[in-house]
């Protein structure tokens, strides 16, 4: 089923963005997981909407219950079900988006699938606010994965063609990348990060939008972690990129420069490091057969610019089965890529949690 995910960890998602409410249920976590929910509201916040001029207006505490499956401070192991309320739609906004589809969102393909009777208001189960269950999920994930020595960190590598300055393939300090956190727009290069936000409003202006790349770096895995063929760390780690709305493209270590590398200049040479098997770079993002090496895995997705824009553009009124055109007005991000970027963090840790509680069967609590 499409809105459940992973093999040992078994999440769920449900609701719509101007429903009652939106959640998750997550099953499969092991007992006696003591959760730092500052830590878990903290990711939430990153992702929440109504926190920037670099994001939608809606505002939204993202504020959570937890309904089962916590007791005396620890996970018990039984599904841990979350529900946030929907607090600040403008199903107004919606009225025209009835039968006039968005180009570029999920409008007409809901309207096919579910035969019409998807809620379309706000994107319905489409919209990047399901992405907040999502990072709740991966929040406690990334807790678990930080006790084991990893850490993950994502930036805007670019938007709309302005570079960031890329992560060290060979890993990137805890503190550079828990710096990156408190940033609205998370950048290594500050000087670029400004010139990224004077785009984004520019195009906002316009009554348009921009889109970019997220580069996220996994540091501190062991190697040995995923599997040949389907269960690959790369085909994993796909799954859940794919999931997130917006994301249209994947590549891991040097990616798509592989094309024009030869072998010499793609292979990672080995040698033994204080006993241990080390390489001397990382073209391959820390994945070999789809199972970890040892150096840090390192990915980059696009996303792309946002779908719903001020701009005229043509369009079907499904209803009156005539072309029409469509300015969409409304709350929305004018850049998805700030907003991805926690998502994408925490997405990432529960796709490695689940793989090494499925490869090594962790055990945590008494
Ligand atoms: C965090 C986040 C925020 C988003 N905000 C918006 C938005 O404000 N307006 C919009 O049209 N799309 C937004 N999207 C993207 C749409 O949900 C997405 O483009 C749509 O569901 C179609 O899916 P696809 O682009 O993956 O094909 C957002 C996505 C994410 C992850
Ligand atoms: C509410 C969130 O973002 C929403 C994602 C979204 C979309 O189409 O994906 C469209 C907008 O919805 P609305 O028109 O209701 O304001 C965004 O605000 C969120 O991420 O929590």
């Amino acid at each position: 089923m499409s809105n459940t995910w992973g093999e040992t960890i078994r999440v769920t998602l449900f609701g719509e963005s101007h429903g009652t409410g939106i959640g998750a249920v997550i099953d499969g976590l092991p007992p006696g997981i003591a959760i730092d929910w500052e830590r878990v509201k903290k990711e939430m916040a990153r992702r929440a909407p109504g926190s920037s001029p670099l994001a939608t207006p809606r505002r939204e505490k993202d504020s959570f219950t937890v309904l089962s499956g916590y007791f005396n401070g620890y996970t018990t192991g039984t599904p841990l079900a979350m529900e946030i309320r929907n607090e600040n739609q403008h199903s107004r906004d919606y009225g025209e988006l009835k039968s006039k589809m968005r180009p570029g969102h999920a409008d007409y393909t809901g309207y096919v699938k579910y035969h019409g009777y998807n809620d379309y208001r706000g994107g319905g189960h489409f919209s990047g606010r399901i992405t907040a269950p999502l990072t709740f999920a991966g929040a406690i994930a990334r807790q678990v994965l930080e006790k084991e020595g990893v850490y993950v960190g994502a930036h805007a590598l670019e938007v709309h063609g302005i570079p960031d300055r890329s992560f060290n393939p060979m890993g990137e300090d805890r503190q550079v990348l828990e710096s990156l956190d408190s940033m609205r727009l998370p950048v290594l290069d500050r000087e670029a990060g400004q010139a990224m936000e004077a785009q984004i409003l520019t195009a906002q202006k316009a009554g348009d939008s921009t889109g970019g790349i997220v580069e996220c770096i996994l540091c501190g895995l062991p190697a040995g972690l995923g599997d040949p063929f389907f269960d690959s760390l790369e085909s994993c780690m796909a799954h859940m990129m794919f999931s997130i709305p917006a994301v249209k493209g994947l590549e891991f270590g040097d990616g798509f420069r592989f094309s024009r590398l030869y072998g010499s200049q793609a292979n990672d040479a080995m040698h033994y490091h204080d006993g241990r098997v080390e390489s001397l770079s990382n073209h391959n993002g820390g994945l070999l057969g789809g199972i970890t090496s040892g150096a840090p895995v390192l990915f980059r997705t696009v996303v792309k610019p946002t779908a719903s824009i001020g701009k005229r553009q043509h369009t079907v009124d499904i209803e009156k089965k005539e072309d029409t055109l469509l300015s969409v007005g409304g709350r929305h991000d004018p850049c998805i890529v700030p907003r991805a970027i926690p998502v994408i963090e925490n997405a990432a840790a529960l796709v490695v949690l689940d793989r090494l509680l499925t490869d090594r069967r962790l055990s945590y609590g008494k």
